[in-house]
């Protein structure tokens, strides 16, 4: 079944919302103009409430060789990189004993092209997203998903696969559209941020329904 990511997680009650709701993947923001930035201090706080069985991915953009060394004595389990070509993934990838998964924030079509000519080595996933971080948008996917972009990242899907890497589908996803997300392109991985969020006095939280909500809309797509 397509595992479920929940990025951006903040605090205690998040935590304990991951617990309850069973998800696969926890991503911690560690960049500092993030809404949902967390010190690589705060999120090992974090890690000693959540369950065992989910993995913890360090989200970095562009990171410094020190933040490279703090995260992967900290405990996580991934870490992935925005912000940086498949180059310097690779050096980052070379640096720390963590699985690295690229994170391609596309824009246009030529985009997608230029990511296929590229080697990656060491890199063991790519995740497909939005432009902008964490923005709730997603690439332009669910127009027909058969445009030039949607089928470039079809094609790129299909090279990393057989290469046995990881491929993260993540942009704007939410209860309503994952469905067709999967459907299109048939991810490992299916990324949410903002589509699981809920403004509370202010404040974005993750929101327990909206978790449920689309961890059944994920099982429904394979019959469970
Ligand atoms: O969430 C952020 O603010 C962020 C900042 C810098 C780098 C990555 C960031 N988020 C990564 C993610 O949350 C996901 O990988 C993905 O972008 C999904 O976001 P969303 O469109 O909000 O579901």
């Amino acid at each position: 079944m397509t595992k479920i990511k929940i990025c951006g997680i903040t605090g205690e009650d998040e935590i304990a919302t991951l617990n309850e709701t069973g998800v696969d993947y926890a991503g911690f923001v560690l960049y500092e103009k993030s809404k949902r930035y967390v010190t690589v201090q705060k999120a090992r706080q974090l890690f000693e409430k959540l369950n065992k069985d989910i993995r913890k991915v360090a989200v970095a953009v562009a990171p410094e060789s020190e933040l490279i060394e703090e995260i992967g004595r900290a405990g996580f389990d991934l870490l992935q990189v925005h912000g940086v070509d498949a180059a310097e993934a690779e050096r980052i990838a070379a640096q720390t004993k963590l699985p690295v998964w690229l994170a391609v924030n596309l824009r246009d079509p030529a985009e997608v092209r230029r990511w296929r000519r590229e080697e990656y080595h060491r890199i063991a996933g790519v995740v497909i997203d939005a432009g902008a971080y964490g923005s709730g948008k997603t690439f332009g996917w669910e127009q027909n998903g058969q445009d030039e972009m949607c089928c470039a990242v079809r094609a790129f899907r299909e090279e990393l696969l057989a290469e046995g890497r990881t491929f993260v589908l993540a942009g704007g996803l939410n209860a309503e559209n994952v469905a067709e997300g999967i459907r299109i392109f048939a991810p490992d991985v299916a990324d949410v941020s903002s589509g699981v969020e809920t403004l509370c006095d202010g404040m974005r939280a993750k929101s327990i329904i909206r978790i449920k909500k689309f961890k059944k809309a994920v099982q429904k797509t394979e019959g469970v």
